[in-house]
């Protein structure tokens, strides 16, 4: 039994283990006598065999009489004494661990009974538990990637690692060709754990033949002890006697002789062994990463910034072209005459409100704008204007569909909202401005139909300041992206317009939901996450939005993410992989490129709020683990200090489970067959999902998640999302399964 309580010294010796500190105990421990009273004692070094010990005192002696012994006794003091140092008339229990002695009444156990002590089979004291969660060590490694081994996890791993041994052998029975680099590296690595296990294997032969030496020489000992002591006299008296002795020093030297070659053999082997994985790490393709010298620390950092982990590059930011057009497309008589009569007949009699320079009144639904006079009580879409809403929301589908070819599935921006400004002689004008609102779908455009009066519009490239002019003749329809009005601002300049009255209907894609749109660059980690309106599956309409595909951060394209409000990024893990990527500073000029890119978003797309960026993902590959803590480290020290607007998505230590990517979360295989590294599985990308919403919802709530119910996901509980990861059939929104 272990987790023992003992008995006051004193009372009669039965095998159970209780111990009272009294004063009569403590002079025990003072003589010698151990507060362990003659018993059963559990050596915690002799794995569960048991010391019968006769009498205290010569258990001492028999004890430090051995080597093992010594230590064990030198412990028995400090284990036996309550690590409290004070006495205390308390029961003692002892840990099943260490065997430490503990005051039942310092580790909380005091209101037991004694039946309630003895029945305890298994007590684990403070020093021995550890709670079985994994808990990052996040002290000294801001990528989290380091946890708590705790047994049942590392059980858990080695199981993983067994089936996922077994999966190899498999694929490579299956297949007959691991080529690439993960299996290479896989493969170099699995040499490198079967040569240390070989060496393991070795060392324990020698152990063991070095105890055989041992008994041996004990044993011949004992012989020779015998003969002597016969005399020597005896000893040479009879040709037998002679005879056995020879017989004995030949044997022994045969003994020695084998035991030496064995022992030689046993060496060379080992050294032999030492070569070869010194060879394979040698040719390792992600070698230790070796540090830099220290580079100044930044000036005034939120976290310490350690010396080396400063990227050497500035970030010198490259200048992106914006790529847009003021107009992207005119039709000329896109109205047809009865049609536009009509429609100005409407009008006529519509009450327009004034606005400066012009008036204007609205449709559908309200577009919000910065003294907008239109925007409250708006009616619906008039039947008059529902055949050309149909038209319009036609060429936004071909334009969409245009721009997405490969992407058939996506839910096109659909039109809804009309406003119609109305320029009444020649004083009338359009102060200049520009469409950017954040409720404005980023991936639809404006569309802007002329009735009555022509007149020039004209734009203005925001930074270059240069100008251009687009007529604008009766019937007509002009088209400008929504992304255009992150570069160019456009007006009808006072005294341009002529005599007369000319209607403007300009139709957009409005909803409140696009203040979170949500642009999602990233690699294929992400492509199990889904936009869309679903309420399982996906990001939810709460969280309209686009995925962009960048399998390396060069790939990241900083004018997709004009006119979003929110940016996810989750990049890099296909750039460090690579085998040039060496060490640190290698690792660090990766950085710099996200660096780099994120400045080229927030310069292309001034309104954009936040830039989520997600840390690397932890893999399986312990060495290209050592590059994510590195990338992560810069991420943490040098990204979030020095660049506002760049967010975080936090709680990824999920993924990890023994220091590589979690195996419950994780591919096991890709497609080919071949151990998967990298990858995220469906339950992983549940997880990845319901982390990037709960970031972006944070941000939009200021830090406080108030969807329906505090901490939920579309009416879930974001802790049932995550132990929902390991239900197959637990679809969590933001991922399609
Ligand atoms: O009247 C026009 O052509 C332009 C109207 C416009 O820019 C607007 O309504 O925002
Ligand atoms: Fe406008």
């Amino acid at each position: 039994m272990s987790g023992r309580i003992n008995k006051p010294a004193g009372k009669p010796q039965t095998p159970s283990p209780l111990v009272k500190s009294s004063a009569q105990s403590k002079r025990g421990l003072n003589t010698r006598s151990p507060v362990l009273s003659p018993t059963t004692y559990k050596s915690p070094h002799s794995a569960g065999k048991s010391l019968k010990l006769k009498d205290s005192s010569i258990t001492s002696i028999d004890v430090l009489d051995s080597p093992t012994g010594s230590s064990l006794c030198r412990s028995l003091f400090d284990l036996e004494k309550c690590p409290c140092n004070l006495s205390q008339e308390s029961w003692l229990i002892d840990c099943s661990k260490c065997r430490q002695y503990w005051h039942t009444k310092c580790v909380t156990l005091d209101g037991l009974s004694k039946k309630d002590y003895n029945k305890i089979v298994n007590w684990l004291c403070p020093f021995c538990y550890t709670a079985p969660v994994s808990t990052a060590d996040f002290s000294n490694d801001a990528s989290c990637l380091t946890c708590r081994n705790t047994k049942t996890l590392r059980d858990a791993n080695h199981a993983f690692e067994v089936s996922a041994a077994a999966a190899k052998i498999k694929s490579v029975i299956n297949i007959g060709d691991i080529s690439g680099p993960s299996d290479s590296l896989l493969s170099q690595e699995n040499s490198i754990r079967c040569i240390e296990s070989e060496m393991k294997q070795m060392n324990e032969a020698c152990q063991t033949d070095i105890r055989k030496l041992i008994n041996e020489v004990c044993q011949l000992k004992t012989e020779l002890t015998n003969l002597s002591s016969t005399g020597p006299d005896t000893l040479h008296a009879s040709h037998h006697s002679s005879e056995s002795t020879e017989q004995l020093l030949a044997t022994i030297s045969c003994k020695i002789e084998a035991l030496s070659i064995n022992e030689s053999s046993i060496t060379a082997g080992l050294n032999e062994l030492k070569q070869s994985v010194a060879s394979l790490r040698s040719t390792d393709p992600h070698p230790t990463v070796p540090s830099r010298p220290p580079l100044p620390p930044d000036s005034n950092p939120i976290f310490p910034v350690h010396p080396t982990r400063v990227p050497r590059t500035g970030c010198e930011i490259p200048h992106v072209p914006h790529r847009q057009i003021p107009v992207s497309d005119t039709k000329h008589e896109f109205l047809e005459q009865t049609e536009a009569n009509e429609l100005k007949v409407f009008f006529d009699s519509c009450s327009f409100k004034p606005e400066s320079g012009h008036s204007v009144m609205s449709f559908g639904s309200p577009y919000q704008y910065t003294g907008s006079k239109s925007s409250s009580n708006v009616p619906p879409i008039p039947d008059i204007l529902k055949p050309l809403l149909e038209r319009i929301n036609n060429v936004q589908s071909e334009l969409y569909r245009s721009l997405y070819p490969d992407q058939p599935f996506l839910t096109p921006p659909e039109i809804n909202s009309c406003l119609v400004n109305k320029y009444q002689g020649s004083d009338s004008f359009l102060p200049r401005h520009a469409d950017r609102e954040m409720t404005i779908h980023p991936e639809s455009s404006i569309f802007t139909i002329s009735l009555g009066q022509s007149c020039d519009v004209t734009f203005t490239e925001r930074e270059s300041g240069t100008e251009s002019s687009h007529p604008c003749p009766d019937r007509s329809l002009y088209i400008m992206s929504r992304r255009s009005q992150e570069v160019f601002d456009h007006e009808i300049e006072k005294g341009s317009m002529p005599a007369g009255t000319r209607y403007s209907l300009t139709f957009r894609c409005i909803s409140w939901t696009h203040n979170n749109s949500t642009c999602l660059i990233g690699d294929s980690n992400t492509r199990f996450l889904r936009f869309g309106s679903n309420k399982r599956g996906t990001f939810g309409e709460q969280m309209p939005g686009q995925k962009f595909w960048a399998p390396k951060l060069k790939d990241i394209d900083p004018v997709s993410c004009m006119g979003y409000s929110n940016v996810v990024l989750l990049c890099g893990i296909n750039d460090i992989k690579e085998s040039q990527i060496q060490c640190e500073s290698d690792v660090a000029d990766c950085y710099t490129l996200l660096k780099q890119k994120i400045k080229q978003i927030k310069l292309l797309s001034p309104c954009t709020k936040a830039v989520f960026v997600c840390q690397l993902l932890p893999t399986k590959d312990l060495t290209l683990n050592r590059k994510v803590n590195d990338f992560n480290r810069l991420i943490h020290f040098d990204l979030f200090p020095s660049c506002k607007d760049v967010e975080y998505v936090e709680g990824f230590r999920q993924f990890v489970c023994n220091r590589v990517l979690a195996a419950e979360l994780s591919m096991h295989l890709d497609r080919h067959g071949r151990f998967d590294m990298l990858h995220l599985n469906r339950a992983g990308a549940r997880v990845l999902a319901s982390l990037i919403k709960q970031s972006v919802f944070l941000r939009v709530h200021g830090g406080v998640d108030k969807r329906r119910h505090t901490g939920r996901v579309n009416g879930r509980l974001y802790s049932s999302v995550v132990e929902a990861r390991l239900h197959p059939s637990g679809m969590v929104d933001g991922c399609q399964v």
